[in-house]
């Protein structure tokens, strides 16, 4: 078992320092020229990424107080994997998968003055004993950060059998309002209505928020941008190995269920998720991998 000053002396450096969370979560804190981040050990996890250039955070985060070990962290990129949404036969499976409550190992860091910060992670063999539907499989990610964040996801089968699976970046972004939001990309795109019983519809032009919105875009890698007025930036949203996007904001009613969005966070959030989820399931071959990748950059 890794301490602190462990990982410290093997991998901290004048730009990134390990600190453990309120509750005991070891977290890598990079504070570089470029950018400030967190990043979460427990599900490998980017809590917090803000360019240097950004007066705000790009990516929204539940107060630290509700990052808790063994539970789901509503913060940053999530990894849902790997299954998205509920197990598809097993209701007792937690949502969205297990890596985001399993251990990560940092497989290297790598840092230089002028360059972003990269740093590779593996999910941990060490699941935690609630978790019973493993998959013979692997999953890697490699991210780099800096004035933008990319991210890329690799799942490995070393196993004698194809393996089926749904997955997610789950990135959740700090908007000025969501009424103040639209996300260009997906008009003409087909969409799953989570909200409306699963009907599949036709988007029709840009996406404004008035109401609760769950909607998983199928067999589209357009590129999607978040519009904010309210604090006059665009978030560009760039993928490969991804057919799906999904696009999320509760809204006040299903908030209020959730004890880590409070009364009134869901207004300064709006998930735009890179997927392959639903009618988009991943067959890997065995000894197959496959990477899905996504790179978020700000304009003006
Ligand atoms: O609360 P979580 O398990 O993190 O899921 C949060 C949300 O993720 C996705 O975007 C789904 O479309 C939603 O139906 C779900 O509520």
């Amino acid at each position: 078992m890794n301490t602190l000053k462990d990982w410290q002396d093997r991998l901290g450096d004048q730009f990134v320092v390990f600190e453990e969370s309120q509750d005991g979560i070891v977290l890598i804190k990079i504070d570089h020229p470029l950018a400030t981040a967190t990043i979460s050990l427990q599900g490998g996890q980017i809590l917090q990424w803000q360019p240097k250039s950004q007066v705000e955070p790009v990516l929204w985060s539940a107060a630290p107080m509700h990052w808790k070990k063994g539970r789901a962290i509503r913060a940053g990129i999530p990894v849902c994997w790997p299954w998205f949404g509920a197990h598809p036969v097993d209701s007792s499976a937690p949502a969205h998968g297990y890596a985001r409550i399993c251990p990560w190992e940092i497989t290297s860091i790598s840092t230089s003055h002028s360059g972003p910060v990269e740093i590779c992670m593996a999910m941990s063999v060490a699941t935690p004993s609630t978790v019973t539907q493993t998959l013979e499989a692997t999953l890697a990610s490699r991210i780099s950060i800096g004035e933008t964040l990319s991210i890329s996801l690799t799942t490995s089968n070393p196993g004698p059998q194809p393996l089926v699976i749904t997955e997610a970046l789950h990135a959740y972004f700090k908007v000025s309002d969501i009424r103040n939001v639209e996300t260009l990309g997906l008009s003409g795109s087909e969409y799953i209505d989570l909200i409306d019983q699963n009907t599949k519809k036709i988007q029709n032009g840009n996406i404004h928020f008035t109401n609760e919105t769950g909607r998983v875009f199928i067999n589209t890698i357009s590129e999607c941008l978040i519009k904010d007025s309210g604090y006059d930036r665009i978030i560009r949203i760039e993928k490969t190995g991804s057919q799906s996007t999904v696009v999320w904001n509760p809204w006040q009613d299903t908030a209020s269920k959730m004890n880590d969005l409070g009364a009134d966070q869901w207004q300064q959030m709006v998930c735009i998720e890179t997927a392959n989820a639903l009618d988009n399931a991943l067959t890997i071959e065995s000894g197959a991998q496959h990477s899905m990748s996504v790179n978020y950059s700000i304009g003006l």
